[in-house]
């Protein structure tokens, strides 16, 4: 029997479609709020198993060879929460309930038993019981079009949507229900991603990148005006970037800049960026008017 929560602290749920995928869009934010002491759970909804593997020695485990990638990136989400200071970190429905889609249109999205095949109703309600469990102030997940387009992650969006209406919902299934406040998506200023890029391009570092990627590979590029919340949390950078190089099989980090398996650099953002799409924002403390606290105005 879980628990219950500490209803004096903060309580943060994050909803992500892969392992790696929450140090790279809120790892600052994340070791930011575990630092401060509020209740940081992570749901990851897949094991990862489609992913490329990046180091030729542990090409091995990747799907079409000895297809045990899904297990060890379990051990590299583990360490990357270390990094984070985040202890509860989840996978929906447990580990390798919901197996990895692969890209959109690869063969992989028919496979019986991925996540882009689950049944939504079927899949929330395995996130519903968490929610009720940690009843999360404000939850983050993507935005309608996964960040990129993703299936593991338009499913994670849309899993998470329903099960925060399914949580609230008296007639839903056992337990207390339990309306979230706020609910973020994860985006990113264009402003901000085309300076990220003019960086890199000016950095002429010799890193170990093949080549520079494009502000359509940022996931979530939102005109600046959209953008509601920005969370600095450059004090936690350096957890960020130890959380992206513990997930070594998916990601090359070098200083300020990092690759996925395509080889194109990308800018680390250690200052993490939020649209508000339910609840009411606070007083924005931040600059441009934005909220500066994803707990703003919540009296937390
Ligand atoms: C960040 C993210 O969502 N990564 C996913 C993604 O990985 C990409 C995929 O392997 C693509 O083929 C590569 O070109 C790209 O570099 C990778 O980032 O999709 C994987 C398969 O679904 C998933 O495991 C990985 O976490
Ligand atoms: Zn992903």
């Amino acid at each position: 029997m879980s628990q219950p929560p500490d209803h004096r602290l903060r309580r943060l749920l994050l909803v992500h479609a892969h392992p790696d995928d929450e140090s790279i869009n809120n790892g600052a934010t994340m070791a930011k709020y575990a630092a401060e002491g509020a209740a940081v759970t992570l749901v990851t909804c897949t094991l990862g198993e489609e992913g490329e593997v990046i180091p030729p020695g542990l090409a091995h485990l990747a799907a079409d060879r000895d297809d045990i990638l899904g297990e060890y990136r379990i051990g590299e989400l583990a360490a990357a929460m270390k990094e984070l200071g985040v202890t509860d970190h989840r996978f929906l429905g447990g580990p390798g309930r919901y197996r990895d889609s692969g890209m959109m249109g690869a063969p992989q999205n028919e496979r019986p038993g991925c996540f882009w095949q689950a049944d939504l109703d079927e899949a929330a309600g395995d996130l519903v019981e968490v929610i009720r469990e940690v009843q999360p102030q404000v939850l983050v997940t993507y935005d309608t079009n996964g960040g990129y387009g993703h299936p593991d992650h338009i499913k994670a969006h849309q899993v998470a949507m329903r099960a925060a209406d399914l949580a609230a919902d008296p007639a839903h299934g056992d337990g207390e229900p339990h309306t979230i406040s706020k609910i973020y998506w994860n985006c990113v200023p264009r402003s901000v991603v085309e300076e990220g890029f003019r960086r890199l391009r000016a950095a002429g570092r010799s890193f170990p990148f093949e080549g520079i990627a494009t502000a359509d590979d940022v996931p979530g590029v939102l005109d600046d005006a959209q953008v509601t919340a920005a969370i600095d949390a450059g004090a936690h950078a350096e957890r960020k970037s130890a959380a992206m190089r513990a997930h070594a099989t998916q990601i090359a980090v070098d200083g300020p800049f990092f690759a996925l398996s395509n080889d194109l650099g990308q800018p680390v953002f250690a200052t993490e960026y939020y649209r508000l799409v339910r609840g009411t924002p606070g007083t924005g403390g931040g600059a441009d008017a934005r909220e500066d606290d994803l707990f703003a105005g919540l009296g937390v």
